[in-house]
């Protein structure tokens, strides 16, 4: 009997970061009372923004200062999820470091299911405060955002909107996992050093050097609201041709052969950190492939394996006689979402590599970068 392949693991949920703030920054003032930034037609626009999404995350300090109940508001809204076979209302979902959780907040006891992540000594204490007001699910030794994405889109969650505060901003931006921002610009300064801003200080990988996409403005009464693309995901930047440097890099690393190519690889985690590299052939093993010898050096459960790019000089292999899983199966079963390679593989060992196409059919963004395409090809010239 053939084996059947492992199924894709989800891609992890697009991630919209939507929030409001004063010229000066700040997202609230340090007041107890929940300081109003936006318009009542701003407001409706978060509703919409709402209803769209499957899921809705804030911080437990946000749901400390503000309780918020975090619904869509409009009936037509939830009428029309509910029509398109949706849950009336999205999923709620918070993170705790604590579990400390106040069972009286207005969040528990409104709208649709509620899901809580905290790391695994944190478990115990969300689960006897909350009872079965919650589903309480750990994330391992810390509050791991990742962890936390990859879990909700195996609940069926495509698009999660972060609504909120500051700790969780930064958490999610610096870990390079929010894809689109809309930030709701209200005209007037809050002016107090305690008052918490926008973000808090952190490793952004959006910097001068890695400049965000303005993808709209919108004037609703007094209030702009800025519309930010931040992931590079469909189009080559900067940050991957430096990458693919250093793959190249790797490549020139080969032990020689005639009968095979050289080839560099890294894997780098969606906050532009690198997890792993490799090379052919590398560490004396005569057949093990640059992209194979990368994955290799990582669990094979890795959870920031979901929001990862590999950089591959060469298309990754579709057919192998040597081993039984070719590369674009490896990558594809460790649920890497971006594949980025320097050349398409030429019909020379194989006729026909289809690498990059069973990588898109199985849902990854495939980029090429053909500015090092012939430094890539200028390592194998002896092929
Ligand atoms: N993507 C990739 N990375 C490497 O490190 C490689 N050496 C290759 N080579 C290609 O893989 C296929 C053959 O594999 P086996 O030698 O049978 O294991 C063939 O398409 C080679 O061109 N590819």
């Amino acid at each position: 009997m053939t084996e059947q392949p492992a199924p894709s693991p989800a891609l992890l949920p697009h991630v919209l970061l939507s929030a409001a703030m004063s010229l000066d920054g700040h997202i609230d003032d340090a007041t107890a009372e929940r300081l109003v930034l936006s318009t009542p037609e701003d407001l409706d626009r978060v509703d919409q923004l709402r209803a769209e999404s499957d899921a809705i995350l804030v911080g437990a300090g946000t749901l400390r200062a503000d309780n918020p109940r975090l619904l869509v508001n409009s009936p037509e809204r939830r009428a029309e999820r509910t029509a398109r076979g949706l849950p009336e209302y999205p999923l709620k979902v918070t993170l705790s470091g604590s579990g400390e959780l106040d069972p009286d907040w207005r969040f528990w006891h409104t709208g649709g299911a509620r899901v809580v992540y905290t790391p695994d000594t944190a478990v115990g204490t969300a689960r006897r405060r909350l009872g079965a007001l919650a589903e309480v699910v750990p994330t391992g030794p810390s509050l791991d955002p990742v962890t936390l994405l990859a879990d909700l889109a195996s609940r069926g969650v495509s698009r999660l909107m972060v609504e909120g505060g500051s700790t969780v901003h930064t958490l999610f931006l610096t870990s390079g996992l929010v894809d689109e921002i809309q930030l709701a610009v209200a005209p007037f300064f809050v002016g107090e050093a305690e008052a918490p801003r926008f973000t808090g200080p952190g490793a952004f990988p959006q910097s001068a050097r890695r400049r965000m996409t303005l993808t709209g403005t919108q004037t609703l009464g007094d209030i702009a609201v800025l519309r930010y693309a931040v992931q590079p995901t469909g189009k080559v930047t900067a940050a991957d041709l430096e990458w693919m440097r250093l793959a190249v890099d790797l490549s020139r690393q080969c032990p020689p052969s005639e009968t095979a190519f050289s080839v560099g690889a890294v894997i780098v985690g969606a906050d532009g950190r690198e997890l792993a590299r490799g090379y052919s052939r590398e560490g004396g093993d005569p057949t093990v492939h640059a992209e194979e010898a990368a994955l290799a050096k990582l669990p094979a459960d890795d959870p920031r394996l979901r929001g990862a790019t590999i950089y591959s000089t060469l298309e990754p292999c579709s057919r192998r006689a040597s081993r039984p899983r070719p590369c674009a199966e490896l990558i594809r079963a460790a649920g890497i979402p971006r594949v980025v390679m320097a050349w398409r593989e030429p019909a020379l060992f194989v006729a026909d590599c289809v690498g990059a196409e069973l990588l898109e059919a199985a849902g990854a963004t495939v980029l090429e970068t053909p500015q090092l395409a012939e430094e890539a090809r200028a390592v194998n010239s002896h092929l």
